[in-house]
């Protein structure tokens, strides 16, 4: 039996994680925890493993907390900066027992489209990504459309691409998006969406488009109760839940 302890409980996506532990045979829901809750609760309770849907403000923190409390870490909080990861990374070289996951996306479609995006990027002279999500969402673009523009940029870097063609000289609304390492993101946000993203890719005479949606959240549980089960299998960082996938 695995102790699992959540963390953003009564979030919206917490909220799913509590109902899909409690649901599982093979895991134990011992600590629901929301804002003003300590991290010693979850080792009170003896939790095994943490799940962190909270916010981007604090999720960093929630980690190094249970790393210093012995807990394995799933995180699906987005707004993870490159340092912040360093700074994980670099904790838990104090406890090799310890499996940090940190996944932007756990819906099955999602990490596939991810991992698809980077194999199709090194083909396609232009890309560009959009994200479509729910109103209430604090981040943009979403921690997946970021990942996989990283992705794609990577994949066009190895391959010795250009940048994507763009003859846009003023765009003073910034109608072009944000530029990810030089891939366009756009993020839309629609009252009546929960997570949605197209990638989209063009060479002369072509498209080629990769879309993924989360209608409802239930698409997001199977991934974090793989996570929840593999985290203790694999010490130290792992960024996506791709690594724990045999892709
Ligand atoms: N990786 C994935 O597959 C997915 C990731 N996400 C990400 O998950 C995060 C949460 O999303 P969502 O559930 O929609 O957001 P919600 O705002 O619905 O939930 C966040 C919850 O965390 C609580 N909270 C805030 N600070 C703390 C804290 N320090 N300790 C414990 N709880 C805290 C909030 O309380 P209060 O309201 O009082 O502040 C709230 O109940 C976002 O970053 C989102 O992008 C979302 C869906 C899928
Ligand atoms: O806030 C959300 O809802 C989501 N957040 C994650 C993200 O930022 O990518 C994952 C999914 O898109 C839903």
């Amino acid at each position: 039996m695995i102790n699992v302890a959540v963390l953003g409980a009564a979030g919206r996506m917490g909220s799913h994680v509590v109902q899909a532990v409690e649901a599982a045979d093979d895991l134990a829901l011992v600590a629901a925890l929301d804002t003003d809750d300590e991290i010693a609760a979850a080792t009170h309770a003896k939790a095994h493993v943490a799940v962190d849907f909270t916010v981007p403000d604090a999720t960093e923190a929630n980690v190094h907390a249970l790393i210093d409390a012995g807990i394995h870490a799933v995180v699906g909080t987005t707004g993870w900066t490159e340092d912040a990861l360093a700074r994980v990374d670099e904790h838990l070289r104090e406890r090799p027992d310890l499996g940090v996951l940190i996944a932007p996306n756990f819906a099955i479609g999602a990490v596939l489209a991810m991992r698809f995006a980077a194999a199709a990027a090194p083909y396609f002279e232009s890309a560009e990504v959009v994200e479509l999500h729910h109103p209430d969402k604090v981040d943009a673009p979403s921690g997946t459309a970021l990942h996989t523009a990283r992705g794609i940029a990577a994949a066009r870097a190895s391959a010795g691409l250009a940048p994507s063609p763009d003859a846009t000289t003023h765009d003073p609304d910034g109608a072009r998006g944000a530029n990810v390492d030089g891939v366009h993101v756009h993020a839309v946000r629609l009252r009546g969406l929960v997570a949605h993203e197209e990638v989209l890719f063009g060479n002369a005479g072509e498209a080629f488009t990769i879309r993924t949606d989360s209608f409802d959240r239930v698409s997001f549980m199977p991934g974090v109760l793989l996570g929840v089960r593999e985290v203790g299998n694999h010490p130290g960082l792992t960024l996506g839940l791709d690594r724990y996938m045999s892709l």
